[in-house]
């Protein structure tokens, strides 16, 4: 596998025959403290895609602890599945969570994992009990739980200070428009609702999306129409790649905010959607909420409220992203990274 540069510090690869599973992790930064970052799973086109992903989503991490004031690190770990985890037998699963466990130790606690798409509490649960280089396991185990309902709050304070910032007097009235209806997604929907938005939802569970339209009386739109949809916010809580700078040109919104990671597919989005005057809350900065949970709890001992005090706190910290980009003229991509690279040189 011919690998390319990458500006991160190491990346560990691992095949396992016996499951037919790739595993990586990416350790991009421990400038500021140890790298954190969750375990994703899923089935990847190559085993390169899978090192390109955890390299990718390692250096979000950076930016994504430092923007948000944590003494962590950024790094991801990604497990290339043979099939569908669905698919997989249990024995199959457990043996995978195994080899990742022993990876973890190789690296000494200079990595913590946590969940991400794919996995979950129960399996932190199980990797717990291997090794100690892991977040988020469940309430019952004696972990903090799910970080879904944190990240969708500092997801509903993102879209807060982006309307404000599209010049809305608030919520109240806006079209807003959910795509991805799991764990953050459906509960940033029904914040949206509290808060009298007059909520559109889409999702590629059908089932899932009706349960949350009936219970929110949101109108349902087909996956299709996410992007060409007309409302005031999009919030992508699905997966990443959304917004490519074409159809960034044509996007019929006023704010995007939302949870999912790599939202853009092509970081000229940015621009496209800067020089349109789409107001955009970067990824790392909106969905951070999960991260303070996990950390918060976990590492610095934060009570619930003080965890939820410094999620909602992300509204604050895209405001100021948002008035840097206008002041300098450039994207809120640039202008949080430049806030991060403050962070990370010791200037802030
Ligand atoms: N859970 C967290 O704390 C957290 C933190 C930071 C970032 N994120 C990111 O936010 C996103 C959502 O996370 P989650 O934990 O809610 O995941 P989830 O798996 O619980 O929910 C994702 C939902 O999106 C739906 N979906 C998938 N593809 C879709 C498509 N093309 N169109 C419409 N719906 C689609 C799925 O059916 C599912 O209901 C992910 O990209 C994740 O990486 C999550």
């Amino acid at each position: 596998m011919a690998l390319p540069e990458w500006d991160g510090e190491l990346t560990s690869v691992r095949y396992d025959r016996g499951t037919g599973a790739w595993f990586v992790i990416g350790v991009h930064s421990t400038r500021l403290g140890p790298a954190s970052g969750g375990t994703r799973a899923m089935v990847y086109p190559s085993p390169g895609d899978a090192v390109a992903d955890a390299r990718r989503l390692a250096g979000a991490m950076t930016l994504k602890m430092a923007v948000a004031g944590l003494p962590m690190g950024g790094g991801k770990s990604v497990i290339a599945l043979p099939a569908p985890r669905a698919e997989l037998g249990e024995a199959t699963w457990r043996r995978i969570l195994e080899i990742h466990a022993a990876n973890l130790e190789l690296l000494g606690g200079n990595y913590t994992t946590g969940p991400d798409v794919g996995t979950c509490s129960a399996d932190m649960d199980v990797l717990a009990g291997l090794t100690p280089h892991v977040f988020g396991r469940s309430v019952a185990a004696g972990g903090p739980g799910s970080s879904g309902p944190m990240t969708a709050l500092g997801v509903f304070a993102a879209i807060r200070a982006g309307v404000a910032e599209a010049g809305f007097d608030g919520v109240d009235g806006l079209r807003v428009l959910v795509q991805g209806l799991g764990a953050v997604g459906a509960d940033v929907a029904r914040l949206a609702a509290d808060a009298g938005a007059k909520l559109i939802v889409t999702d590629v569970d059908p089932a899932r999306c009706a349960a949350v339209a009936d219970e929110l009386g949101a109108e349902v739109v087909g996956t299709g129409a996410v992007t060409t949809r007309e409302c005031d916010v999009l919030v992508p809580c699905a997966t990443g790649g959304l917004i490519t700078a074409e159809v960034a040109e044509t996007l019929p919104i006023a704010v995007v905010a939302g949870a999912a990671n790599n939202l853009l597919a092509d970081p000229y989005a940015a621009e496209v959607l800067r020089r349109r005057g789409i107001v955009h809350a970067p990824d790392f900065v909106a969905n951070a909420g999960g991260a303070i949970h996990l950390v918060g709890r976990e590492v610095l001992g934060w009570s619930a409220d003080a965890v939820a005090d410094r999620t909602r706190a992300i509204g604050d910290t895209l405001t100021g992203v948002f008035a840097d980009a206008r002041t300098h003229g450039t994207t809120t991509v640039t202008a949080a990274q430049d806030l991060a690279a403050r962070t990370l040189t010791g200037e802030h």
